[in-house]
Parts: structure tokens; C-alpha cells; sequence
């Protein structure tokens, strides 16, 4: 792992190492390709295998059983998702077809609340008491078989591990920025956490995931063995002229490929990059992939960081923003179809 493929390492952050190392290698990820390998994370592969193992029978099952996890009003963005029109994630400048996947996305009940409130316009924020009690994650199916149930508590618990991985990468962000190690944590009482099971289709020559930026904080990816993710070399190059390469896939789920997203690269004004990726599935095989995406509180007020000073400046080179307002402004340009 780590080893540079097409001449672009991606390194990798072991938290089993001294914070030192840690913080080193966080800041040079983050600020050259925006991606990293995490390890000595202690998230057991064998839960990881076995959410992946459920995610593989769920996406055989008919088409009816998999509707019966489609979001209705008030549930998105959640659910299963097919592969068909409802998925399309278009960038009109490179990308010819819509996304080849399908998903299966799972969040905290508040999350939906404030997704809802704020990006489609329906419904309050969560409550003052369920910004606290109510992280249950939704399933939205009515019934689950024996087995089901079972996937379920490995889901919700590699969510959970997930979600501690998230905030616990908060802090070292945090210090390798020269900061408190709480800074962020008031951005992050409620975050919108949202996990996403993926399945590629065995198809050729189609890109399952048209090239783009994550929009948040960090997302926090595992893939099965099957290559097919590739980083942008150097996102300020013109669209047809931008190359990209492969991220090595890792072996038996040991590790994480985390990325930056679009609102870390701003609130450190562009110290940390938000790099564009794709997935190009042409391997003929199938692909699985779980993406967490970690996310501010909806309602978080976010100045960007300015590093000369050490603190927020008094005259931001960059205004703040809500983060929803901004996530809102993300979905509308995209043209996401959910
Ligand atoms: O499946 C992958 O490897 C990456 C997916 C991704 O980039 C995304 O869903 O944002
Ligand atoms: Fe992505």
C-alpha cells in the first residue's frame, strides 16, 4: 500500500503510529492529492465482510423486494436507489451518461429531519430533543427477514465505528491545521453522516460514477477488491485535458480510502484539496463499495480558516456560509436527480 501507482502516491495515515507521523502525513495528503490509505483504525474486517457480504445478497433480490427500501415523502435522500433514471449524477461538461450503480443509503433519523427542513424546503429542523436522543438510522423497509435483522446490526454497527472514525479525524485535522484539537467539534453536534452502499453493474466501458467532488468534510470509503476508483492528477487542468489514476484497491478491506470534500477544501481556503475522482468499473466484474460521507451540522455557520493569522480572520478572503445553504446550492447546480 502507499506505493505510488501512475506517479501519484497516496499515502498512508496508520493511527497506530506516534501523532507526529499521524499529523505529517495528514497534512501532506491533504494538501497535495486530498486522499489518503487509513489503517490502525480498528474497525473489525470481519464486520466490514459481512456488511459487505449482506449488501451482495440485497442488490440480487428482485427488483420488488429492493423497491420496498425506496424512499417515500420526507425519506430522501435515503434508500435504495436503482440504477435506472433516478440515479442520474450528470456533469454536463464530461460526463455523456448517467451513473451505472445502484445504492442502498442509510442516515440518522435526524439527519432526514434536517435534510428534509433545509434542501427540500419540508418540515422543521430536528427538535431540541431530537438533536440528542434520536441518532437511530433508519431502515426503511416495513419487514426484515431473520437474516436482514442480522445485516441490519452489522450495518448500524460499522455505521456507528464509522461515525467515531469521523469524529476522531476531526481533531487530528484540527491539530495538523496548527489548531485546537476541538475546533471543528462545534460544526459537528448533529453532522449530516450519510452512508451509501454501492453496486457497479459487470458492465464495460461506462463509468459507474462520473467524475466529481465530494461535497463535505471527509468521506470515508471502503471498496472490495475490484479497481475501479481513479483520482483527478491535477484537477486545475481543463476538463478533456485532465488524466487520471488508479487507486490501488486494498486487500481484504484493511484499509479505508479517505478523501477531502468541497467544504474542507473551503474552510481552509484551499490548503486542503477536494480532489475530482471517478469510478471506471471495466474490469467485467461486479463492484462494491460503501461510501460514509461526513458532513457539518446543517445549520453550522462556517468561516473559513486563514492560516497567516492562525484564527478566523476579521475580513474572511471568503464569506461564511451555512452548510446546508451551501449544500443546497451544490444539489441545485449538479442538477441531482434523487
Ligand atoms: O465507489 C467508489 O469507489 C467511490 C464512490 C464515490 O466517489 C462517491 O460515491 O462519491
Ligand atoms: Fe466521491
Amino acid at each position: 500500500m502507499g506505493d505510488s501507482n501512475n506517479s501519484m502516491p497516496i499515502p498512508v495515515l496508520d493511527l497506530s503510529e506516534s501523532e507526529e507521523v499521524q499529523l505529517r502525513v495528514l497534512r501532506e495528503a491533504c494538501s497535495t492529492t486530498g486522499f489518503f490509505y487509513l489503517t490502525g483504525h480498528g474497525v473489525p474486517r470481519e464486520l466490514i465482510r459481512r456488511v459487505f457480504g449482506g449488501a451482495a445478497k440485497f442488490f440480487q433480490c428482485a427488483a420488488e423486494r429492493k423497491d420496498e427500501f425506496k424512499a417515500g415523502p420526507g425519506e430522501h435522500p435515503l434508500g435504495y436507489q436503482s440504477a435506472v433514471l433516478e440515479n442520474i449524477k450528470l456533469d454536463p461538461e464530461t460526463q455523456e451518461h448517467p451513473d451505472q450503480r445502484e445504492q442502498l443509503k442509510f442516515a440518522r433519523r435526524n439527519y432526514v429531519r434536517d435534510y428534509n427542513a433545509f434542501i427540500e424546503g419540508a418540515g422543521g429542523l430536528a427538535s431540541a430533543s431530537e438533536r440528542e436522543d434520536d441518532r437511530r438510522i433508519v431502515w426503511l423497509a416495513k419487514a426484515l427477514t431473520e437474516e436482514e435483522e442480522e445485516w441490519r446490526s452489522q450495518v448500524n454497527s460499522y455505521f456507528e465505528r464509522v461515525s467515531s472514525l469521523g469524529h476522531g479525524l476531526l481533531k487530528l485535522l484540527a491539530k495538523s491545521l496548527g489548531l485546537e484539537e476541538t475546533h471543528f467539534s462545534p460544526f459537528f453536534k448533529r453532522p449530516l453522516e450519510l452512508m451509501n452502499l454501492n453496486y457497479y453493474h459487470a458492465q464495460k466501458a461506462r463509468l459507474g460514477c462520473g467524475s466529481h467532488t465530494d461535497y463535505g468534510m471527509l468521506t470515508l470509503l471502503i471498496t472490495d477488491e475490484v479497481p475501479g476508483l481513479q483520482v483527478c492528477k491535477d484537477k486545475s487542468k481543463p476538463a478533456p485535458e485532465r488524466e487520471y489514476v488508479d487507486v490501488k484497491a486494498p486487500p481484504g478491506h484493511s484499509h479505508f480510502v479517505i478523501n477531502v470534500g468541497d467544504m474542507l477544501e473551503r474552510w481552509t481556503c484551499g490548503e486542503f484539496v477536494s480532489n475530482l475522482h471517478r469510478v471506471e468499473n471495466v474490469t467485467g466484474k461486479e463492484r462494491f463499495s460503501i461510501a460514509f460521507f461526513f458532513e457539518p451540522d446543517v445549520d453550522a455557520l462556517i468561516s473559513p480558516i486563514d492560516r497567516s493569522s492562525g484564527s478566523v480572520p476579521a475580513s474572511d478572503p471568503l464569506p461564511p456560509v451555512v452548510y446546508g445553504d451551501w449544500l443546497k446550492e451544490k444539489y441545485n447546480k449538479t442538477g441531482e436527480v434523487i
